[in-house]
């Protein structure tokens, strides 16, 4: 039997949201049942954001303290109520889920490393998705709390796959041209990730935290490691189908 090839599918939470205040569990099922149709040939780990926006879907929190700490409260509690989501819209398309939060300093120790490795070797061998969220209880301010778009590209380095696609609420990375002029135009192939950086905006989505600038920089990461990065519209139904059979625009980082 040929190798299965790996993507790593980072979900921010404006995908997830549909730019909503409410998590969608049409986008949800829109992502289970691309993994069912792909699943024959890929096999995917997901990175996915969304805890926080989930959270403040009911909860208001009180506190004195800095905004930092309530988006970790908020993380904790909206935490498990992402997963069980997606692990019962996933079981009913025939998907196995399981959870895993990361830390970066994970990232700098061999022994952390090489757990990271092995477990969700064992999960994806036997058929489970990992879906891995930062452990934003002990996040750092310094380490920006925050940028899953890191975590992900970091998580595709170590385990070597051979696809990372972020999916967020814009077709790909537009000129800064087009988007003065509000006409956005894709850029769809690039070579050299830094010749991106001038094109990029300081604007965020509504739930965002990183902006495009830290899906950049999670392309130095990615590249480094020779894996090759595709940006993608999550809001459209079949977005990785889509980005697969070049439907639709989307910015691709060889
Ligand atoms: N050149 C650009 N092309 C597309 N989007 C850009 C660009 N520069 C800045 N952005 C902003 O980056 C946002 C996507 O990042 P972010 O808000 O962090 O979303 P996510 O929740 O998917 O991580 C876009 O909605 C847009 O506001
Ligand atoms: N860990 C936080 C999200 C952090 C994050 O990077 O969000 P996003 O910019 O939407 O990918 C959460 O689950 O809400």
């Amino acid at each position: 039997m040929q190798k299965k090839k790996r993507i790593l599918l980072k979900v921010g939470s404006n995908t997830l949201t549909k730019e909503t205040d409410n998590l969608s569990r049409g986008k949800i099922e829109d992502i289970a049942n691309q993994i069912a149709i792909l699943k024959k040939e890929y096999e995917f780990i997901i990175v996915s954001s969304g805890a926080i926006a989930v959270a403040k879907q009911f909860v208001k929190l009180e506190s004195q303290q800095d905004s930092v700490f309530v988006k970790q409260a908020l993380a904790s509690i909206g935490q498990p109520h992402l997963i069980r989501i997606y692990q019962e819209i996933f079981r009913s398309y025939g998907l196995l889920t399981s959870q895993c939060l990361l830390s970066y300093s994970d990232f700098e120790k061999e022994e952390s490393k090489s757990n990271i490795v092995n477990t969700i070797n064992v999960l994806v061998n036997n058929d489970y998705i990992p879906i891995i969220n930062e452990n934003d209880t002990v996040a750092t301010d310094e380490i920006k709390f925050g940028d899953n778009d890191k975590l992900g590209a970091l998580t595709a380095a170590l385990l070597g796959v051979d696809l990372f696609i972020i999916a967020t609420n814009t077709n790909g990375i537009y000129t800064r041209e087009s988007l003065a002029t509000n006409t956005p135009k894709t850029i769809e192939e690039v070579t050299d990730y830094k010749d991106l950086k001038q094109e990029v905006l300081p604007s965020k989505s509504s739930h965002g935290s990183g902006g495009m600038l830290s899906k950049i920089e999670a392309v130095s990461v990615t590249k480094k490691a020779n894996i090759e990065t595709w940006i993608v519209n999550g809001l459209e139904d079949h977005f990785i189908l889509n980005a697969f059979e070049n439907k639709v625009p989307f910015t691709k980082i060889k």
